[in-house]
């Protein structure tokens, strides 16, 4: 792509032979470190990226020296350099004109020198130090940048148009793709200051986010190298209250945050992140589109459509090259990472409240993390890791947005910084040209990010990979069969368990009816007892028998109906009241039909000696008995096992040991 002659025209440069492009990259290798190819070569390589589409050092492949030398990624030309920081001027918004702001800012196309001018209070002063009401005092400042972008007044000869700026910087940075490096650029200033035009850009005015992907897409059309393939897949994210949220998906409510992760290989990234593959401008250009309507955007009283997030869109590009003749591939990734933050603002002048002025703080929060991680990246002393901690002070981790671009910032990536400034606000300008200065010291590490495979490596590879696969299909097929076989045996041992429940109830009814006959023949027992210690009793201190004649046959009439014989006489006789006189005979007659009075009391030894050994041998039953009982108690009592799976068990062998 050519270059807007206006551009060099005011630069100075002719139009020649010599690309005005490979001469602002020359000068500016001088400044920034960041070597580029000769005039020569860009112009030659620029030729060949259109026909082929492929970066130089991959077509350069039939130079056997240059592609041996790059094949592991660290001996590119260029293996690392400064970050590039261009700074671009925007044009007066109508708000300025209608309170006519003075421009503050000039430019020197030549040096590529921007100067900010303290606010005079009358036009025709000269540039002396103003002492300003707060005491800090404000004067005119000199910076020298890579690029000093103009595009204040359209009228103006060296106005940088947004093809300007994606000439000077996109297309340089997308060789650099092609060529395998990551490479990174972002757009930092104060809220209003023209970052989103610069990155997005209007469908008038497309910014350096749709002409790198159209750039990017017209590359690979138009290669002809049959043994190169592409892929291109494409991110979008936003960084919101140092949260990450995925702008390719859509928004829901609650909002679905994404977390970070940290790889060793490929440092911070954010997890399950949507990145889709894209097959052409239009549909790059989609999602772009998409991802823009899901951006949290509002307006402020400095920007009608202030973005309240960083954004960052990334693409990735990977080149496969095979070789037929050494049947060798080749395999190129690199990530172009394209980042719009959110303003630097000052609530006093944006006057925000509430969600605002949180989004506000939290905006603030980043940035001056980024601040931070540049100051210490810009000085190398700082950078160093430090022995007493045993980590790197950069403090990437301190806000989610320099983490996420902590390779970006200070590692394997070639990147650029375009400060945004508006014309007329003399603090926040300063501030950003402070900050752009300082992000130009910073030097970071890019390599190419390449993969050499020769066919027996990339079979070999291959024949790995099948073999993990039939090893996770294996372990799959395994689990499936696992969970089966848990199924079983979760069945059988419920089963199991009923069992044993069914079992232990039996037990405890068992017991039960054990315990309720123990404590009857207790009972009975100690009735028993009783009843013989009064028999005893009875017998051996007998109460002489009480007759009441006129009553007795009363009471065999009562007691015996029918005139039998009572079976219980002895008692009766026993229990009996002594006999009276007048019954005597009878009483004797009675008493008679047992013998006499020596032979009843020997009788009466004798019965009671008999019912005694009776009663003992009841006893020896009854304990025998109550022996028997506590040993079956003994043997069913239910043997309390481990807790498990929070329940109380019994072992199912203990029962039945018990029962053996
Ligand atoms: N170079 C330019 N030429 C013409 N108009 C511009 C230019 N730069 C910015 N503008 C206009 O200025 C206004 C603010 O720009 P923009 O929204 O890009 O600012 P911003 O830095 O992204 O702000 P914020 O941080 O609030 O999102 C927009 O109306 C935009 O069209």
């Amino acid at each position: 792509m050519a270059l807007d002659p206006r551009v060099y025209h005011h630069l100075g440069y002719g139009l020649g032979p010599s690309s005005p492009s490979s001469v602002t990259s020359s000068a500016m290798s001088a400044i920034t470190g960041i070597s580029s190819p000769p005039s020569h070569a860009m112009t030659a390589s620029a030729a060949m990226l259109r026909s082929t589409a492929s970066s130089p050092s991959l077509r350069a492949r039939g130079s056997a020296p240059v592609a041996a030398r790059r094949v592991d990624g660290l001996s590119s030309p260029s293996p690392g350099g400064n970050v590039r920081v261009v700074v671009r001027v925007r044009t007066f918004l109508p708000r300025e004109i209608e309170r006519k702001a003075q421009c503050l800012i000039s430019m020197d196309p030549h040096t590529q020198t921007t100067k900010l001018r303290a606010p005079r209070i009358h036009p025709d002063e000269d540039g002396k130090p103003k002492l300003q009401a707060r005491g800090k005092v404000q004067e005119d400042k000199s910076f020298v940048f890579d690029n000093s972008f103009w595009s204040h007044n359209t009228k103006d000869d060296h106005y940088a148009t947004q093809e300007d700026v994606y000439n000077c910087l996109g297309e340089e940075f997308l060789d650099h793709n092609f060529e395998g490096y990551h490479t990174c650029i972002f757009a930092y200033g104060q809220t209003g200051s023209g970052k989103s035009y610069t990155m997005m850009g209007t469908s008038e005015q497309p910014g350096l986010i749709p002409r790198t992907c159209e750039d990017l897409f017209q590359r690979i059309e138009n290669a002809e190298a049959p043994d190169i393939s592409y892929n291109v897949r494409v991110s979008y994210f936003e960084v919101y209250n140092e949260h990450v949220r995925d702008l390719l998906v859509p928004r829901t409510e609650p909002p679905h945050y994404l977390r970070i992760r940290e790889s060793p290989t490929e440092g911070p990234y954010v997890k399950d992140l949507t990145e889709v593959t894209v097959k052409d401008y239009q549909e790059i250009m989609r999602f772009m589109r998409k991802g823009d309507m899901s951006r949290t955007v509002a307006s402020t009283k400095m920007n009608d459509t202030s973005s309240r997030s960083h954004a960052v869109f990334t693409i990735t590009l990977k080149q496969i090259h095979h070789d037929l003749s050494t049947d060798e591939t080749t395999e190129r990734t690199a990530r172009i990472r394209l980042v719009d933050l959110a303003g630097s603002e000052r609530a006093k002048s944006t006057e925000a409240t509430g969600q605002r002025l949180r989004e506000g703080s939290n905006i603030n929060k980043s940035l001056t993390t980024l601040g931070r991680v540049i100051a210490a990246l810009a000085d190398p002393q700082q950078g160093r890791p430090t022995k007493r901690k045993g980590k790197d002070i950069v403090p990437y981790r301190d806000s989610i947005l320099t983490w996420l671009l902590k390779d970006s910032l200070g590692g394997n990536s070639k990147t650029a910084m375009i400060a945004c400034i508006s014309p007329s606000d003399y603090e926040e300008t300063l501030s950003t040209l402070r900050y752009a200065d300082q992000a130009k010291r910073i030097r970071t590490r890019a390599r190419v990010n390449q993969d050499h495979l020769s066919a027996a490596e990339r079979d070999k590879q291959i024949a790995e990979m099948a073999e993990t696969i039939r090893t996770l299909q294996l372990s799959v097929s395994q689990a499936t069969a696992n969970r089966r076989e848990n199924e079983i045996q979760n069945e059988r041992l419920e089963e199991y368990q009923q069992k044993v429940e069914k079992l232990q109830r039996l037990m405890e009814e068992t017991k039960m009816v054990s315990e309720c006959k123990i404590r009857q023949l207790q009972t009975e027992n100690e009735a028993l007892r009783n009843h013989l210690k009064l028999a005893l009793d009875s017998i051996r201190n007998p109460i002489p028998p009480v007759i009441v004649p006129e009553r007795r046959s009363s009471l065999y009439s009562v007691n015996q109906p029918d005139g039998s014989p009572s079976t219980h006489k002895r008692y009766d006789r026993a229990l009996s009241p002594a006999p009276t006189s007048e019954d005597d005979s009878e009483a004797h007659s009675i008493w008679k039909e047992e013998g006499t009075p020596e032979s009843d009391e020997n009788a009466s030894h004798v019965e009671a000696h008999q019912m005694q050994a009776h009663m003992e041998d009841l006893l020896e039953d009854l304990s025998v008995f109550k022996r028997k009982l506590a040993t079956d108690h003994e043997r069913f009592r239910p043997i309390q096992t481990a807790k498990k799976d929070g329940k109380s068990r019994r072992a199912l062998g203990a029962i039945w040991g018990n029962n053996r």
